[in-house]
């Protein structure tokens, strides 16, 4: 079942009556979902969207958790216990529930009433990807709860990001390699940017550089940068800003006018000089999380290989108790 038929027939079961849609998941799988909870929360009337890492779920289940909402759980592996456990929890609270994974011999497929086999790898087309479906996903359940009036403009923009996408990739190979030839020796990094992106200003800091390349690193909202954060600004300290395209960018636009001031290792990554301004106005700052997220690949790409560890190398997951 696509996307489409999957959502219509959930409708159709509930009567009409989906109500809260929840997002749940852990690390990476939960970074994607950060654009479809932003999606949801400036977009629906109704509809009201939760995201929760999924041991939480498990052990705070919200109260309004029942046969009127639909719950959306993505684990990468498929195996991930705390995400197969809040499938099972939400099924046991008579939700209906959608898991989205790679594997195919997964167990959170136990536990998912639907279910998406993604694509993954350089080679697939993004829209295949977890975040572009999770996001149709919750694009389809506000279009048939409510109706949402960038409906077209949302399908056009799908259908455009993926050339977008391999277009800037080759745009910031240099750029990406000069960044790492740079930042080498860096053992911390600020991530900051705002919108449908901030979780993946998260997501870069916690999966890209904690997790990854075991440097010390942060997400600061463009928002809140001003709120605290900016107090450590100096010329020693690295930043890298991911500047939108759409309604927050005057966010990203006052960090970086603060950081060309007092900082002087900047990278700035911004999504209209990367060509993302051909898709709508309406919809297009949902789009931005999925750009970025390819385009930090390639950053996080060119880091590991000058700083000679492999993103695949870890001391802790899979090899001790946790
Ligand atoms: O998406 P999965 O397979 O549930 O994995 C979650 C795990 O994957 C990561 O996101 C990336 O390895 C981890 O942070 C997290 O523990």
């Amino acid at each position: 079942m696509n996307v489409q038929q999957t959502i219509q027939t959930i409708n159709e079961q509930a009567n009409g009556k989906i109500s809260e849609v929840y997002l749940v998941a852990c690390g990476g799988s939960l970074v994607d979902m950060y654009p479809s909870k932003y999606f949801l929360d400036s977009e629906a009337k109704k509809l009201v969207a939760g995201m929760y890492t999924a041991n939480e779920f498990v052990h705070a289940l919200p109260k309004r958790l029942g046969a009127h909402s639909v719950v959306i759980v993505c684990s990468h592996g498929g195996n991930t216990p705390e995400s197969v456990a809040a499938a099972k929890s939400a099924k046991e609270k008579g939700a209906y529930t959608i898991g989205l994974t790679h594997n195919s011999e997964a167990s959170l497929l136990n536990y998912s009433d639907y279910s998406f086999l993604y694509e993954w790898g350089d080679e697939s087309d993004v829209k295949n990807n977890p975040m572009a479906i999770i996001l149709e996903l919750t694009v389809e359940l506000l279009q048939i709860t409510e109706g949402y009036a960038h409906y077209p403009a949302f399908q056009n923009g799908l259908g455009a990001i993926n050339g977008i996408i391999n277009r800037a990739k080759v745009q910031v190979e240099p750029r990406a390699q000069v960044f790492a030839d740079r930042y080498r020796n860096e053992e911390l990094f600020y991530i900051l940017t705002s919108g449908a992106s901030y979780g993946h200003a998260y997501g870069f800091a916690i999966c890209s550089l904690m997790e990854m390349q075991w440097l010390h690193a942060a997400s600061i909202h463009s928002g809140e940068f001003f709120h605290g954060p900016f107090e450590v600004t100096d010329k020693e300290t690295p930043f890298i800003l991911m500047i939108n395209e759409g309604r927050t960018r005057a966010l990203d636009e006052r960090a970086q006018t603060f950081l060309n001031q007092y900082a002087e290792k900047v990278e700035v990554i911004d999504a209209k000089e990367l060509g993302i301004g051909t898709i709508a106005d309406e919809v297009v700052e949902f789009f931005n999380p999925v750009l970025f997220y390819s385009i930090v690949c390639v950053y996080r790409e060119a880091l590991a290989n000058v700083r000679n560890h492999p993103l695949e190398t870890r001391r802790y997951m899979g090899k001790v108790a946790y």
